[in-house]
């Protein structure tokens, strides 16, 4: 019989806290490993240092020698943040939200008002880098409407800690456009170096019928041009010294190496368009000779006007080359002179020559004839024809003026929010004004600061391009 003997199989020793489970692999945070993360963190935090550092020195690098690659790489996107960060609390604080549910209802028997609790904040798209600062759109939520928003431009402005915000109705229904200038443009001297600089021969190279004058710059970075293509008249108010000769003063510049002809109404005794004279066609020094010339102006419309009809075209831009007048552009310094009148008998040469001014200023576009009419001051006071004069003088120009009134004049009819911006040029800011500008409606600028040393360079050498005009003689130069 044999006999069966079980061996008994060892066991693994019992812990004292139960079974023990195996440990998973690679996922304990012992000392060691810490170390070993530790280690292999240092170099990256070192390589990240040394990138701030490189990104911080690039920056102040860029900042003094290139602002405006500075503003791309950095300041913009700081600006990002900011606008990002701060749109939902001035949206709230300006009251620019608007909200789906009624802000009316019934209780019980009475009609109550109250504050949506949850207001819809209208959204910030399309933030673009621009070399002046930035452009952004307000997309606009049903029974919103672009005044608060323009009334708020300030505050943005403010949260943002830029110059200026300039909030204009897009073309585009429901939609207004941010125009976000960084910093103040026209506090850059370099801008008004004087003109003197610039290559006579660059004077005379425009084209016959370019009529834009190239004067100074506008705080959005661009060229500020008197563009006459565009607006045929013009209206400029500045108080004295405010820098309306040298603004006249720098568009002649552009004009007179061009086949154009100027011509100067001037009732304080032609003193203060003197510097042109050799480059005028004509210049009037009183009332009773603005008259005369005026008049003579008005019959010179009347014979453009036959030459289009005969040629049945609607301008003088569509007359074949040769048969097509020269432009005429009329500068009338201070405007007041003409209006205002001391005696009866100075009463019949002031309306023959305000009456022949409002003519042309109705007929001259298309004939080429065009209006630069500057003052001090422009008032309901001077009679009722300055109103409807400035009803033709599309472009407008307003320096610092003394009274609100003149800024109104100048500027509300058309752009009443550009009073206020034009109420606040200061007396030292020379040649800084309120101007009409494409798609802004108006915006700040500074002319160049036009030298009288320049403009007698310029006179002198463009004296033999002063074209005549019919029944005009060109004033007597004794110099
Ligand atoms: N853009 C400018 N930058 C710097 N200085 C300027 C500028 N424009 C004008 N000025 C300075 O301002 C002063 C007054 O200019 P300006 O004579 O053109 O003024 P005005 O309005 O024609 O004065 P008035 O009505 O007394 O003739 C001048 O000393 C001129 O050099």
């Amino acid at each position: 019989m044999s006999t069966l003997i079980a061996t008994p199989v060892p066991s693994p020793a019992p812990s004292p806290s139960g079974p023990s489970l195996p440990e998973p692999p690679g996922w304990g945070l012992t000392p060691e490993r810490l170390a070993a993360v530790g280690h292999a963190l240092v170099p990256i935090g070192i390589t990240l240092g040394c990138l701030l550092v490189v990104w911080l020195a690039l920056g102040a690098y860029l900042a003094r020698r290139h602002p405006l690659a500075f503003w791309y790489g950095y300041g913009f996107w700081f600006l990002w943040l900011r606008m990002r960060r701060t749109w939902r609390r001035i949206a709230l604080n300006a009251d620019l939200t608007a909200t789906d549910r009624p802000t009316t209802g019934q209780l019980g028997p009475l009609l109550v008002k109250g504050q949506p609790i949850r207001p819809v904040v209208p959204l910030l798209i399309r933030i673009r880098p621009r070399h002046y600062g930035a452009t952004a759109v307000v997309a606009m939520h049903p029974g919103q409407i672009p005044q608060p928003f323009i009334d708020a431009a300030d505050a943005m402005a403010h949260a943002w800690g830029v110059h200026a915000v300039r909030v204009v109705p897009a073309g585009r229904r429901g939609r207004v456009n941010l125009t976000i200038l960084r910093a103040d443009p026209l506090k850059d001297t370099s801008m008004a170096a004087p003109a003197s600089a610039r290559p006579l021969a660059d004077l005379g190279a425009a084209v016959p019928d370019d009529l834009r004058a190239e004067v100074g710059n506008r705080e959005d970075g661009h060229r500020w041009a008197i563009d006459l293509a565009v607006f045929p008249h013009w209206l400029i108010t500045g108080a004295t010294q405010s820098g309306k000769s040298t603004l006249i003063n720098a568009a002649v510049a552009r004009w007179a190496g061009r086949p154009i002809a100027l011509v100067g109404i001037d009732c304080k005794g032609g003193m203060e368009l003197a510097p042109l004279l050799p480059r005028l066609s004509a210049l009037a020094c009183d009332r009773a000779e603005a008259a005369h010339v005026l008049s003579r102006l008005v019959d010179e419309a009347q014979h453009r006007m036959a030459l289009c009809r005969r040629h049945r075209v609607r301008s003088i831009w569509q007359l074949p080359e040769e048969l097509r007048p020269v432009p005429v552009i009329v500068i009338v310094d201070e405007i007041a002179e003409l209006y205002l009148i001391a005696s009866r008998e100075e009463k019949e040469a002031a309306l023959r020559a305000t009456t022949s001014l409002l003519r042309l200023a109705q007929l001259g576009a298309a004939l080429a004839i065009h209006l630069i009419v500057a003052g001090q001051r422009v008032g309901s006071d001077l009679g009722s024809g300055v109103t409807a004069l400035r009803a033709q003088l599309g472009g407008r120009i307003c320096l610092k003026v003394n009274d609100p009134e003149t800024a109104d004049m100048t500027l509300g009819d058309l752009y009443p929010d550009a009073v206020e911006a034009a109420q606040q040029i200061g007396p030292a800011e020379k040649g800084v004004a309120i101007t009409t500008a494409d798609e802004f409606g108006w915006i700040r600028a500074r002319s160049i600061r036009f030298t009288n040393d320049a403009l007698d360079e310029v006179v002198d050498a463009t004296r033999d391009f002063t074209p005549k005009l019919p029944g005009l003689d060109p004033p007597a130069d004794d110099t």
